[in-house]
């Protein structure tokens, strides 16, 4: 792989961000615009599972709006508890600390077929040479569903990502579950449909080091997520900012809550009414940032983006 991002500032003292991108017309992409701060719909989950029957509607409700007006919504009281989330932030950045050597097993770059589903790949998007915008993001990305994978190193990263995996893959359908409802879908014909427990998860660590120079790159560029459903949390540092109504706008997150997505597989299923939201991450000069990403799709999906 390219060396990753964070390897390469441990390795030496200046890195630079070649300004040269400043010309590139790639420009749009960055974020030097002002953007404003936005709060998501707030969804609170434990209304949905255990809340009055009143209170389920409401919540079915609120869905259907969020995944109309944002296709983002933030999920409170989903019951992963904190601490299981801090484990895997710490897990990944041990992950992420293992020697370059030990990583290279799972370089992208020596994925056999890039149609083939890899079950654990890392990699960066940084490319020093690329005559385009630098991109500023080291990623692990696991296959945990159907079939669970995991590093075996480092210790006890393997547990904490099958907890992670068992509790939001949970989440996840309830979510639908009450999504499909709001479409007037019959569950029935949603698990038949969706075959959810054949259905592909696929876990991603994204690692935004902090970069000298933030408005010259981007950490991961817009995309929209393959899938139905995206399940984001992070560590308390933001960045990221989706397409609302034809404008860039940041995300401010409750923290602990989890972020939610629509992809492209839920666009399908609800005959466009539901958009695939385009999105991207920014970086900054002061912290690193860490995303903890579980997509759910079909048993087809063959990759996250
Ligand atoms: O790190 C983020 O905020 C965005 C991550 C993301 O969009 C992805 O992994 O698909
Ligand atoms: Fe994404």
């Amino acid at each position: 792989m390219g060396i990753m991002i964070k390897d390469l500032i441990e390795s030496t003292d200046v890195i630079s961000v070649p300004y040269k991108h400043a010309e590139a017309e790639d420009l749009t992409m960055l974020t030097k615009e002002v953007v404003e701060h936005v709060t998501l719909p707030v969804i609170d989950f434990s209304l949905l599972t255990s809340g009055s029957a009143d209170q389920r509607s409401q919540v079915i409700e609120d869905l259907r709006n969020a995944c109309l007006h944002w296709g983002f919504f933030m999920v409170t009281n989903h019951g992963v508890p904190e601490s299981l989330k801090e484990e895997l932030i710490n897990s990944c950045m041990n992950f992420f600390d293992l020697t370059p050597e030990e990583k290279s097993v799972y370089d992208v770059e020596n994925a056999v077929d890039p149609c083939i589903l890899d079950p654990i790949i890392c990699g960066t998007n940084f490319n020093p040479a690329s005559e385009s915008v630098s991109f500023w993001r080291d990623y692990l990305r696991v296959l945990v569903h159907p079939a669970f994978h995991s590093p075996p190193k480092p210790e006890g990263l393997s547990e904490v990502l099958s907890e992670y995996s068992k509790r939001t893959r949970d989440i996840t359908k309830e979510l639908l579950k009450a999504i499909m409802e709001g479409l007037e879908l019959e569950e029935a014909d949603i698990e038949k449909s969706l075959e959810l427990k054949s259905g592909v998860q696929l876990f991603s660590a994204n690692l935004y080091p902090p970069c000298p120079h933030p408005e010259l790159a981007i950490g991961l560029p817009p995309h929209a997520d393959h899938g139905l459903l995206t399940l984001l949390m992070q560590n308390d540092v933001g960045g990221l900012q989706i397409k609302n109504k034809g404008k860039w706008v940041a995300v401010n997150a409750i923290p602990n809550c989890i972020m939610v997505n629509t992809g492209d597989h839920m666009e399908v299923l609800s005959n466009g009414k539901y958009k695939s939201v385009l999105h991207r991450a920014v970086v900054n000069n002061k912290e690193t940032r860490i995303s903890l990403v579980m997509t759910i799709g079909p048993p087809t999906m063959t990759s996250v983006h």
